[in-house]
């Protein structure tokens, strides 16, 4: 039978998360920017945390796809520009006018290959401080890889902001970016993120060794 924690009390939008399937590798987080309020529990998370640094804060930077959503919201929310992280190939400009983080391998490289992301290079300068955020952090990969991007520019990345960063222990990417940068990521519980994996390979009919159950 599948026992599904308790959300913590503070922060019930993660309820919004649909964890029924996790068809192609991943949750379907549409519906989770679809129910009202979700959005803006997360956005005054992220707010919350950052209140202390925001004032010096120049720009958020958001990810493609959905960490558009979670960056334009900050944007409007706190009145600092959205600088959006496009998918590779999607920026009309040419290669001297855009930046990219060059090819990186992914939670999904097995069904999509590589992928990059690219920045507008006027969008940013030496000594910016920005706030990254996305809506999920898996491995860790695309986040690090736009982190290294901006320092690589001479950006200062004082903050990440996520629904979910991976567990300890799950992505040396991931516990990277939880030790080495100010994070907030409102799903990052050890044991809750334990149980949904283990509800998401019984769903999946995976067989565990015993010592490896969580
Ligand atoms: O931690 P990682 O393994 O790097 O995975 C996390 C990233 O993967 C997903 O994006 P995806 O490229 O699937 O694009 P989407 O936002 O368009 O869904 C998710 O939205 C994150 O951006
Ligand atoms: N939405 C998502 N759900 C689960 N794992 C993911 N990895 C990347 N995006 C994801």
């Amino acid at each position: 039978m599948t026992t599904t924690p308790p959300d913590p009390p503070h922060r019930p939008y993660l309820g919004a998360i649909d964890r029924t399937d996790r068809k192609k590798g991943r949750y379907e987080l549409t519906s989770f920017f679809a129910t009202p309020g979700a959005l803006d529990g997360l956005l005054c998370d992220i707010v919350g945390h950052f209140s202390g640094k925001l004032p010096r804060v120049d720009a958020i930077v958001g990810l493609d796809a959905l960490g558009f959503v979670v960056a334009g919201g900050l944007s409007a929310l706190t009145g600092k520009p959205a600088i959006l992280a496009r998918k590779g190939g999607k920026l009309a400009l040419a290669d001297e006018d855009k930046a990219s983080t060059g090819a990186f391998a992914d939670y999904a490289v097995g069904r999509e290959g590589a992928k990059a992301l690219e920045i507008r290079r006027d969008l940013v300068r030496q000594g910016m401080r920005v706030i990254v955020v996305d809506e999920w952090i898996d491995t860790g990969t695309q986040m690090t890889a736009v982190v290294r991007l901006l320092e690589s520019l001479g950006t200062e990345v004082v903050g990440i902001g996520t629904l979910h960063l991976s567990r300890s222990g799950r992505s040396a990417a991931a516990d990277a970016l939880w030790r080495d940068y100010d994070v907030f990521a409102a799903n990052r519980s050890d044991e809750v993120q334990a149980q949904y994996e283990k509800e998401d390979e019984d769903r999946a009919g995976v067989t565990r060794p015993a010592s490896s159950a969580a």
